[in-house]
């Protein structure tokens, strides 16, 4: 094959390198031509997300911060294809860019890590909890009010170098973070989804490409898991519903069984003094307008207050 290599944009971070080098491996297997010597390169954009580590992302601006640049280096010709965590992918994409494929998901859960305690219900009272995320700090707070939410930034590592230190007594990652890096052994506990909602397509990696490349487009459907497809995209609906951005606090998990789906979803207040439930099922080939429809119905519920405290 003469072709230029297959550029591969990531993040610098420990955990978007390692999830980058299993999205890598996976082309490999699926395309032996890829997996000559040369034939794909990794490329190492630094985002504002690596930068600025001082205030919470809902301060600076939202999820785009972790993607921003990765999009603008597929717009500039300079990568082929951006690896993410679809978490990170912000509701509406830039003209001209598209999600050609999502892989199967990793474990969407959060995990519970602390030196003070084996489980989030065995903390003492007041302790800290360090997270920076609205949704995991709700959460904390809908079952224990009697703790405190203290900010925590910076990738995983850092974020697990600081606990280590003191500067808070728990923390919450994503497992499927944890996994990748090879440190889900850090993992106190983790917990079940009806206590701790993840994050719209937590756990699940994602690959941006520009929409007028149907080579690199046809390419990588051999990686694309079409039930994670289906899941994340539904969780995207109910979110774009939603006008979702970092500063809303959002959870949202579908799950697929065959031919039938279900799809759960909160919307909170950011002190966690309120929060709005739904809870869908039903045919998998509705799932988009199942999750438009959660998200219309979380919006509803919360009316007025919502927007008095959101806005
Ligand atoms: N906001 C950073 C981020 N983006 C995706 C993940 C986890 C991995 C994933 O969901 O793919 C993380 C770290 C975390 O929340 O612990």
């Amino acid at each position: 094959m003469a072709r230029r290599p297959l550029r591969i944009g990531t993040r610098g971070s420990p955990m978007a390198l390692a999830q980058t080098g299993m999205v890598r491996d996976r082309i490999a297997a699926a395309h032996p031509a890829l997996a000559e010597p040369g034939a794909m390169e990794l490329v190492v954009v630094t985002t504002v997300a690596d930068k600025v580590l001082d205030r919470p992302l809902s301060e600076i601006g939202g999820k785009g911060l972790f993607t921003k640049e990765l999009e603008q280096a597929l717009l500039a010709d300079q990568v082929d294809v951006a690896v993410h965590s679809m978490k990170d992918v912000e509701t509406w994409l830039p003209d001209g860019l598209v999600i050609a494929c999502i892989l199967a998901r990793d474990d969407p859960r959060d995990a519970f890590l602390s030196p003070r305690a084996g489980r989030l219900a065995d903390l003492a009272p007041g302790s800290r909890v360090g997270t920076s995320s609205l949704r995991r700090g709700a959460q904390v707070l809908m079952r224990r009010p009697d703790l405190q939410i203290v900010p925590l930034r910076g990738n995983a590592n850092t974020r697990m170098k600081r606990l280590e230190e003191g500067a808070c007594d728990a923390t919450l990652l994503a497992i499927a973070g944890l996994e990748r890096l090879g440190l889900a052994d850090r993992a106190q506990e983790i917990l079940p989804v009806n206590e701790m909602l993840p994050a719209v397509a937590q756990g699940a990696l994602g690959i941006e490409c520009r929409a007028g490349d149907a080579d690199v487009i046809a390419l990588l459907q051999a990686v694309a898991c079409p039930t994670t497809t289906i899941a994340v995209n539904a969780e995207r609906a109910l979110l774009a519903e939603l006008d979702g951005s970092c500063r809303t606090p959002i959870a949202a998990l579908a799950q697929i069984d065959g031919d039938s789906l279900t799809l759960d979803g909160l919307l909170f207040l950011p002190d966690g003094s309120a929060h709005w439930a739904t809870h869908r099922t039903g045919r998998v080939a509705d799932a988009l307008a199942i999750g438009r429809d959660a998200g219309a119905e979380l919006k509803a519920k919360a009316g007025e207050t919502y927007r008095a405290k959101l806005q």
